[in-house]
């Protein structure tokens, strides 16, 4: 990741100003998702770049060395051999952003990653994922913890209580302990959308996160009912917008949870092309965070390649 939004002073002026114009967004919303889909090399093309801004996933309560190891080959195998070098794309260096896995299984990751002599970064949750329902010393040391264990990246959940009862100097207060519990590691802030009531709240929540340091702003956990999408990604999006025109610093955004398709992940890419420009369609500050999308587009991809669908045992890992 390039150089970091250090945050700044919580301005509470500027978040009592917040206003959003919901049907306003809930129009532009529905005019990306509907827009003609790419075809053919471009949407190879799109699909490639979806691939390198995914953190592929696993957060079960099941989770074991072996899926982590398999998890990790795949990152950094994301796509069949054959294909790329029928794309002639081999040689790129296509892996996935990073992996993202509970803190229990950091030292798995990592190890996983360090034998394959593969760079990317494990990404860490934290902070009592999903609900961040427990006492603020436990949820920073998780995060410590993960990040002695080898976690370069730490996705926290914001205390929902807090942002839904308006204690923005409190959510603040907490997250920038959060920032300084990382040290080195990026710190991607996860507001959980399904239950913060309304976009306001959620334009407010995202601010806040900003301005105490966070490097990615994320929409939810993938274990709310409702998680990534759209209408709420433009909220954040537009937060992102305006913290960048008023500071000049730079923040990330990942939507996560429930993104499947690979048709999703090209719509995800022009929405962040569209609102922030290129530098936002690059995994330094755009990523996927997805169990299965990945799936889907190897998939897409051996149908642009052969021009048929694989059946199962031909994308065996997927
Ligand atoms: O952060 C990533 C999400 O937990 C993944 O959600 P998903 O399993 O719906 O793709």
């Amino acid at each position: 990741m390039s150089s970091r939004n250090p945050g700044i002073e919580l301005d509470l002026e500027w978040i009592a100003k917040v206003k959003v114009n919901h049907p306003a967004v809930l129009r532009r919303a529905q005019q990306i998702q509907s827009r003609r889909a790419v075809k053919k090399e471009w949407q190879a093309a799109w699909l490639l770049r979806a691939v390198t801004c995914i953190d592929l996933t696993t957060l079960s309560g099941d989770d074991s060395p072996s899926n982590v190891y398999r998890l990790c080959f795949k990152a950094k195998h994301p796509i069949r051999e054959d294909l790329l070098k029928s794309m002639n794309m081999h040689n790129k260096g296509i892996t996935t952003a990073a992996v993202c896995v509970y803190p229990s299984r950091v030292s798995d990751a990592v190890n996983a990653l360090e034998a394959a002599k593969c760079c990317i970064p494990v990404a860490s949750v934290a902070t009592g994922f999903p609900a961040g329902q427990t006492p603020l010393k436990a949820r920073l040391e998780e995060i410590r913890v993960a990040v002695e264990n080898g976690a370069r990246e730490i996705d926290v959940v914001i205390n929902r209580t807090l942002a839904l009862t308006g204690q923005w100097e409190e959510l603040y207060k907490e997250i920038s302990q959060f920032r300084e519990a990382c040290g080195e590691a990026h710190l991607k802030t996860i507001l959980a959308v399904g239950e913060l009531g309304s976009f306001t709240n959620i334009y407010k929540a995202s601010l806040v996160s900003m301005m105490a340091g966070s490097d990615f702003i994320k929409t939810s956990t993938g274990k709310e009912s409702v998680n990534a999408t759209f209408p709420v990604a433009l909220v954040m999006v537009r937060a992102i917008r305006d913290y960048f025109w008023r500071t000049g610093y730079k923040v990330g955004f990942k939507p996560a949870g429930g993104i499947r398709s690979a048709k999703e992940s090209i719509s995800w890419l022009s929405l962040m092309k569209e609102e922030l420009g290129d530098d936002w369609v690059k995994p330094q500050l755009f990523r996927l965070g997805a169990s299965t999308l990945l799936a889907d587009i190897e998939r897409q991809i051996f149908h642009y390649v052969t021009g048929r669908y694989a059946a199962y045992h031909e994308l065996p890992m997927s």
